[in-house]
């Protein structure tokens, strides 16, 4: 398959795992959307673009065993918080997508990556957690509680993140209602972000899909295609967009951002 490798091979490239989907992925979790049918086959099409626009934009693209049992084994974002050379596996909210942790576990150590772990009773999704300048923004009030946010702390504080919980309530994950452009600025889709005020600089995004944004480069953001007003803005403003469809993704509630756990420099 174009841009994707699976064994980890020794290089420069900084490393984005992700998880193909399986055959029960229309069997997925769906919280704050109705439930539609998915095309498996063309979620699997979608992926594919998706690594391979990961590839293209210089990441070396590493698979995840499959976890075919597991329907929202794709979403891959939610089993593992990545930094530096630590990875926190976490113990996702939902107690059906547990099960998902045990692979990402291997391709973790796979790669040389210390390992932590979220322990009961704290819960904990990797798509609650939004870094940007030094902080760890963690929603919580969905998937992740407390005691997790506490834990992750303590894992990150030889880093010298600070770490802030911020309220969830209407969307499934923080990062579902915003993410942080390359300067800090976090753009949230307005009707689902609980708190902008936790923000020093926060901007609305005309279109919910616009909320979404992963840095691929120094100014090179990857975006879905849903969100088409939202990513000539940023373009206008200097960036680089590249625009992935991702529809069969979207009906599960995923986003660009929880397809991938990016790994910038450590572990190897
Ligand atoms: N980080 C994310 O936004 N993950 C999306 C997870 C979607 C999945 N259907 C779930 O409900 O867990």
């Amino acid at each position: 398959m174009a841009g994707v490798v699976t064994p980890p091979d020794a290089g420069s490239r900084p490393v984005a795992l992700v998880r193909r989907p399986g055959p029960r992925l229309a069997e997925g979790l769906v919280t704050h959307v109705e439930r539609s049918p998915v095309d498996v086959d063309r979620a699997l099409e979608q992926w594919q673009a998706y690594a391979g626009a990961l590839s293209d934009a210089g990441w070396e693209v590493v698979e995840v065993e499959p976890a075919d049992d597991c329907p929202d084994a794709v979403f891959v974002e939610d089993a593992v918080v990545v930094h530096g050379d630590l990875a926190v596996l976490t113990r996702p909210g939902a107690p059906e997508r547990r099960d998902e942790v045990a692979g990402v576990e291997r391709a973790v150590r796979g790669l040389g990556l210390r390992v932590a772990t979220i322990e009961a009773p704290g819960t904990l999704d990797g798509g609650d957690v939004l870094r940007t300048g030094g902080t760890a923004y963690v929603g919580v009030g969905g998937r992740t509680n407390g005691v997790g946010v506490q834990q992750l702390a303590v894992h990150l504080r030889e880093f010298g993140v600070r770490v802030q919980a911020v309220p969830v309530t209407r969307a499934l994950h923080l990062k579902s209602a915003c993410t942080a452009l390359p300067d800090g600025t976090v753009v949230g889709w307005g009707p689902v972000v609980d708190d902008k005020e936790a923000f020093p600089r926060y901007e609305d995004v005309p279109e919910e899909g616009g909320a979404h944004v992963v840095v691929v480069g120094e100014g090179h953001l990857l975006m879905a295609t849903s969100a088409p007003r939202t990513a000539a803005s940023f373009r206008s403003r200097g960036h680089e967009v590249t625009e992935v469809d991702i529809g069969e993704l979207e009906k599960l509630e995923g986003c660009v951002t929880c397809l991938s756990v990016r790994v910038r420099g450590g572990g190897r």
